[in-house]
């Protein structure tokens, strides 16, 4: 490994345990960096970003040349991190990891700038939220490799340039779509990582489990896979509950009979809907007769925030035909209706012409 694997692990937690302070969650995850694929080779599918950004890195290394500036977006938990430790390590640099909303100001990002050698990768978890002034200093730098570093305030404050060495910045988000243009732009590459579909799912939970030391069946491992959401984070998660129950409640092995159970058990329903997922179309339906509604609104509702809202539910649920986005709100689909048990309207209120807001 180029890298010294304690020390990023140990960097790695200390920085997502700044952002959640859940302390209690910090050995799940010790446990999920422990689940990180360490190549792309090991990468469960993202066929496409996967083989693109091979391509990137293989004719970087074949140039000599720190790759191009990588930007990665997608919903939580699809790989976003893994894949940026992966190109730090294919290439063979050190990792430096930051995020968004640690870059309070410019001078923040000017000294960890300063502080890199060629051919480092910067990390940068949540880039869409990034303060301007440190955004525009990152403009110039991907850019041309050089920042100007201001010195005092008002008429006498002098601009200092500072050059840095040819590094790679691979930049994280949930939400490219909050990317100011000129800041998406310098991205040489972006990769878009998709929900992962159940068979995908089914040989990630396969191989954790290998790595967990969990003794489980084909169909337990697909009944897990099944109700994942889409997400190998979750897959990963869901295995070590599931794996808690088959410990305490039977025999240690993961069943298709103990992953039904242990799954209705933490809640998590046959089409993979979690608790969050159920409230907002249940507020949906039941309070607002299917919508539309705002988002606003309708995190409010759920006693969330919106940004939880639209980043971890929404996705999922528009992409499972349960919501759809309107410029007038958000409505529920008839399958959501259907998946609470309840009749959809006849005419659902957005599709009356005489509806009125
Ligand atoms: N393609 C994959 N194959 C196998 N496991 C994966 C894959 N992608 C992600 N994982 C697993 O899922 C977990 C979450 O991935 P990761 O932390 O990279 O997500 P993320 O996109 O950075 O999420 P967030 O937006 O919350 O930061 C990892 O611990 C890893 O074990
Ligand atoms: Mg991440």
């Amino acid at each position: 490994m180029p890298f010294h694997e304690d020390e990023l692990a140990a960097a790695e937690s200390a920085h997502l345990q700044g952002l959640t302070a859940a302390e209690a969650e910090g050995d799940e995850r010790a446990v999920e960096s422990a689940l990180r694929p360490r190549s792309l080779d090991e990468v469960v599918g993202q066929t496409r970003v996967r083989d693109q950004l091979g391509l990137v890195l293989e004719a970087a290394r074949q140039r000599g040349r720190a790759p191009d500036h990588v930007l990665l977006s997608g919903p939580p938990g699809l790989g976003k991190t893994t894949l940026a430790m992966i190109i730090a390590s294919e290439m063979g640099s050190p990792l430096r990891l930051t995020s968004g909303p640690a870059i309070t100001h410019a001078g923040d990002l000017a000294s960890i700038l300063s502080g890199m050698n060629e051919g480092d990768v910067l990390f940068v978890d949540e880039i869409h939220r990034m303060s301007r002034p440190a955004e525009e200093m990152l403009y110039m730098a991907m850019e041309d490799f050089r920042v100007d570093v201001v010195i005092g305030k008002g008429p006498g404050a002098t601009a200092i340039p500072l050059e840095i060495p040819p590094f790679t910045l691979v930049g994280a988000t949930t939400r490219a779509g909050l990317l100011p243009g000129p800041l998406r732009d310098r991205f040489g590459f972006t990769g878009h990582l998709e929900f992962y579909e159940p068979g995908e799912l089914d040989l990630i939970v396969h191989r954790s489990a290998g790595l967990l030391g969990v003794e489980l069946t084909d169909e337990g491992a697909a009944e897990i896979a099944s109700r994942s959401r889409g997400t190998p984070r979750i897959a990963n998660r869901l295995l070590r509950r599931v794996r808690d129950f088959a410990q305490v409640r039977a025999d240690g092995v993961v069943t298709l009979d103990i992953a039904g159970r242990a799954l209705d058990l933490y809640e998590v329903d046959a089409l993979g809907l979690d608790r969050l997922d159920r409230a907002v179309i249940d507020v949906l339906c039941r309070r607002f007769g299917g919508g539309p509604v705002g988002v606003s609104t309708l995190a409010v509702a759920v006693g969330e925030e919106r940004e939880t809202v639209e980043e971890v539910a929404e996705p999922f649920l528009v992409r499972n035909g349960f919501l759809a986005r309107t410029p007038r709100g958000r409505v529920a689909t008839p399958a959501a209706w259907e998946h609470l048990g309840l009749a959809a309207p006849a005419v659902a209120p957005w599709q009356d012409p005489l509806f009125e807001e």
